[in-house]
């Protein structure tokens, strides 16, 4: 910061405030020393220094400094007798450094170690707290010890089970690796060794923002700590914490590697009670959050060992601590970091008894979804403010510019217009997923990948240096994991009891999207709603992200709508709704992010809305073959979680991270509290996939040669099949099953998959089985008695293909129905409206679809010479395949019922769009993709439908 460039006071007083403090005070240091950055600082801090010396005897004065310093101040109270402290505002006296005298005298001799491994002697910087100026002994009384040491810094706390667990270890001189829930304070138990010995503690931290938000809330509490790394400008800092003159130090593991020298050297002087490493899932592979330096961390097992130094007693303990672990995951960190053999894993349940989660089905892809998804919300926070009156979005004057233009540049796309509500997507499979990703012309190059995902945070994200975020007054007297803060095992039942009674009290929400681009265009939709809403995601101004950070924390913003930037490190008590409004990309990032809610221990909801009708894709990311093979396995578990409707979801959750769910039921979640749907029998609709996948795949044990009765049929499944080619082998074999929907039978794969009766067969990644294959068991479920069952309870995606469930007892029936006049007629009557309202939007858009088509490589029917195969089937009549250029460009099925010829229409990827109803009628279009090629299929039909003789052979 250079103080000269800066001559107008305005821009010095804006700087200060940048910096962090008050106006009242920038605008009054600003008169006294003139427009100078540097005097102003100086002015300002070493008026508070002063202060503070002064109120060592008297605790009002020091108030008023606290006060001078204004809401923002980043001082640490001090108590009587106490010396200074060094604080975070030093982090800010960069530019007065010069010419401030350095007030730290930090003793450089190495502090005696008792014998005893629990006797440790206090060193004697003048940065300590006065708690630690004399030996210490830390015998068995370390408790009370800790617990006085709470009550002075954290008020009105008491150790939980847990941490005493995780003390213990540490006392022990061992390893310890902590699993406990978010929001059940790991941090303390990193932090009191600091506090017990009077040595550094030194935590490796993933975020420059969660650093800074924890160094800010210890110097609330009176402990001195600073954080290392790139985001912190001031470069003193690092050499202030090598010679000790901070309790705690946080630093990004890319800089940690880098100190080790000097590390070493505070090992030997001061000393260092512990190496924490904080959010340790990034250490592994198969965690959600990888970071590559994490792994290289196990040198400092090596170089802060007793063997390499030999100044010390016992080699410095590693405490590892993460929310989100899997067995897999767990194993990889003690492994990764050469954690001792003895290592104490300090276990506690990963449930949060007061999170409510449930699962919602949604396109969320434009605002006619927003409308849907989001009217409780805009109620519950726009009755707060008058009538009709806006509140204004959170967006810095500078940046404003650029978010119109953004959101004009991705103005609701043609395909939002078209989109079916209901979900009945056609759009299927990975592939399309991913052409989904792509399909606004961009690629998926790097650029693209860091400009619109927010799927990898870099530690220099963020320069939150200047920045303060207060974090509401400490209390916390709930007990998150259900374990009281004595440790007695609680009555959880009595809590449940009690939330079960309660409504969600008013409160923050945080929304998190996938995309940054969502993240604008839902807060903005949310303000045009009355709503005070704010977008966070990594590309905005850090000034506007400081200003968010803040406001939420205040209570000022409403609601935020996120990325994932807006993750770990925000510890709000009161978050009562964390609403995901697309896939989540892991269950690990799912929970992560849910678990910021409820931290006060009231109810509080979590609410996965993701359209249950599309496969998700990964978002992009650069990743090796082995990471991206986890990434999809991954995103396929967190796509079973939301799929699935029969399991209480507090318990899939837990038990994904290899916890043993107590309770069987949450008695909160969805599925708890509406129940699973009713157990449907699916052996025939299962037979029958079991039968055509047994086929294609030549099995010796099952050989059907009706499946395999034509050259055409072979010919089209002559590469790998995949599932959506065997579900239109079974329309084209069973009448019954013909206007049935992949999206069903997708479901139906799953179960039969997780029953052990078909498999993946392709060594592609896959977010859902794509090309089955029978296992031992599907075979032997094949020669199953006639009267044998296969109940099981219908999968999310099934009964948003069936819609209206509860009119049919099976999937057979609602095939059959198609049969029914009177039900096709309810159901294309429920589909005209949706179609009307699309051409209602106008010819603008059906114009630009009809040129982007032509963009891709659809046959152009207008020039191009079709081509129609004829077969005749005896379940199905007459089947044409209409072909052009060398593509399927559909199917028509006809036959004769009752009432004269039908048809059925299926597209080129045989996906059912249409019923032809009458001889002279030219049947449904559904899809406007394919209608003119459907059209000129429909007149085929008309002609050969009229002309007896020709069709049928
Ligand atoms: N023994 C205790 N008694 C009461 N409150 C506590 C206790 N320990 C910690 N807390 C409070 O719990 C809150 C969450 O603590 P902390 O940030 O350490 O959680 P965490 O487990 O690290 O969560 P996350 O996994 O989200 O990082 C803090 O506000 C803290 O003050
Ligand atoms: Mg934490």
């Amino acid at each position: 910061m250079n103080g000269n460039s800066i001559s107008s006071e305005e821009d010095v007083v804006s700087k200060l405030i940048e910096m962090g403090f008050e106006n009242s005070i920038a605008v009054e240091a600003v008169k006294l020393v003139g427009p100078s950055v540097d005097d102003a600082v100086e002015h300002i801090l070493n008026g508070c220094r002063r202060n503070s010396h002064r109120t060592t005897s008297n605790s009002t004065s020091s108030e008023n400094n606290v006060k001078a310093l204004g809401k923002r101040t980043m001082y640490s109270s001090c108590v009587s007798g106490q010396k200074r402290q060094s604080s975070i505002l030093e982090h800010f006296q960069s530019t007065s450094r010069n010419k401030r005298r350095e007030t730290e005298v930090v003793e450089q001799s190495k502090p005696p170690i008792s014998d005893d491994s629990y006797c440790i002697k206090t060193a004697t910087s003048e940065a300590f707290l006065d708690d630690c100026s004399d030996e210490m002994v830390i015998g068995p009384g370390w408790e009370h010890k800790v617990n006085s040491l709470l009550q002075k810094h954290f008020g009105n706390f008491s150790l939980k089970k847990f941490q005493k667990e995780a003390l213990a270890a540490w006392l022990a001189n061992e390893d310890c690796l902590v699993l406990a829930a978010t929001g059940s304070g790991k941090s303390l138990c990193f932090q009191i060794p600091a506090l017990l010995t009077g040595k550094v503690v030194v935590v490796i931290s993933p975020l420059i923002s969660l650093m800074h938000d924890q160094c800010l809330k210890l110097a609330k509490h009176g402990v001195s700590a600073c954080f290392l790394g790139s985001g912190q400008p001031d470069s003193s800092v690092e050499t202030k914490a090598m010679r000790g003159v901070y309790s705690i130090v946080y630093i990004c593991p890319e800089t940690v590697l880098r100190l080790i020298k000097p590390l070493q050297t505070l090992a030997e002087n001061r000393g260092i009670a512990l190496f924490a490493i904080d959010e340790v899932h990034c250490v592994s592979k198969w965690g959600h959050d990888f970071r590559p330096d994490y792994r290289r961390l196990s040198v400092l097992r090596e170089k802060f060992s007793a063997s390499n130094l030999k100044f010390l007693k016992f080699s410095i303990p590693l405490m590892a601590l993460t929310a989100t672990a899997t067995i897999q995951v767990r194993e990889d960190i003690l492994k990764s970091l050469s954690m001792t053999k003895e290592t104490k894993i300090v276990l506690t349940s990963f449930f949060r008894p007061n999170l409510r989660f449930s699962v919602k089905h949604s396109r969320t892809s434009s605002p006619l979804s927003y409308e849907k998804d989001f009217h409780e919300l805009i109620d519950l926070y726009a009755r707060k403010g008058k009538p009709g009156e806006k509140k204004q979005m959170i967006f810095p004057q500078e940046f404003s510019g650029s978010f119109v233009s953004i959101l004009e540049a991705d103005s609701i796309s043609d395909n939002d217009l078209t989109d079916d509500e209901d979900g009945y997507s056609d759009r299927d499979d990975e592939t399309n997923s991913t052409e989904h990703n792509s399909a606004k012309g961009k690629q998926m190059s790097i650029e693209y990948l860091e400009n619109e995902v927010d799927v990898f945070q870099s530690v220099d994200d963020w320069d939150v240096a200047c920045g303060e975020f207060s974090a509401e007054a400490p209390h916390v007297d709930c007990d998150l994991n259900g374990v009281s803060e004595s440790g007695d095992t609680p009555n959880r039942v009595d809590k449940r009891d009690q939330l079960l009674k309660e409504n969600v009290e008013q409160g923050p929400t945080i929304i998190y999207v996938p995309t940054r681009k969502d993240t604008l265009k839902i807060a903005k939709y949310l303000c045009g709603y009355g709503v005070k809403a704010a977008a966070y995601n990594a590309g905005l101004p850090k000034k506007h992200l400081r200003q968010v950070h803040m406001e939420f924390q205040e209570n000022t913003i409403e609601v935020v709508v996120a990325t994932i930037a807006f993750g770990m490190g925000i510890d709000k008590l009161n978050v009562r709704r964390i609403i995901h409004y697309g896939w989540p990309q892991s269950l690990e990032a799912y929970y992560q992010e849910a678990g910021r809610a409820g931290r006060d221990g009231k109810l509080a909801d979590c609410i996965l809305i993701a359209n249950l009708s599309r496969i998700p894709s990964l978002l992009p990311s650069k990743r090796t073959a082995e990471q991206t093979r986890q990434a999809y396995k991954m995103l396929s578990d967190c796509f079973r979680y939301g799929m699935n409707l029969s399991c209480c979801r507090a318990k899939k959750l837990v038990e994904y991270f290899g916890e043993k769910f107590a309770d069987e039921k949450c008695l909160l979640c969805d599925v708890c509290v509406n129940g699973p749907p009713e157990v449907q029998d699916l052996r025939e609709e299962a037979d029958i996939l079991m039968q055509v996948i047994a086929a294609y795949n030549g099995s010796r044990t099952f050989d059907d040669a009706s499946y395999f009765d034509d050259a055409s049929t072979q010919q089209r499944f002559r590469g790998k099949p995949d599932l959506r080619m065997f579900v239109s082998e079974i329309r084209l074999q069973s009448q019954k099953f013909m206007a049935t929907d992949l999206l069903w039978w997708r479901g139906l794969a799953r179960i039969m998959e997780s029953k052990g009766l078909i498999r993946e067969g392709d060594d592609k990644n896959h977010v859902q089985i794509t090309m089955p294959e029978p296992t031992e068991l599907g075979l032997e479920f094949l020669q199953y008695k006639e009267d044998q069952t296969f109940c099981a309870h219908p999968e999310a995606d099934m009964l948003v293909s069936m819609r209206k469930t509860e009119s049919y007892s099976s999937f057979s029936d609602w095939g059959k129905g198609w049969a029914d006049p009177e039900i096709r007629h309810q159901r294309l009557e429920r589909m005209q409206p949706k179609t009307k309202q699309r051409k209602a939007k106008g010819l603008r858009g059906s114009r630009k679809r009809g040129k982007r088509k032509s963009n891709k490589h659809t046959p152009d029917m207008t020039t191009a010479r079709g081509r129609i195969a004829a077969k005749f089937t005896k379940a199905n009549g007459l089947v044409l395949d209409v072909s052009s250029m060398g593509c399927t460009v559909g199917r028509v099925l006809i036959w004769v019922a009752e009432g004269g010829p039908k048809a059925t229409i299926l597209d080129g990827r045989q996906r059912f769009v249409g019923v032809r109803l009458h001889g002279g009628d030219l049947g449904m279009i559904w899809s406007f993709k394919f209608g003119v090629i459907l059209l000129l299929v429909a007149r085929l039909i008309f002609i050969v439908v009229r002309t007896p003789c020709v069709g049928i052979r």
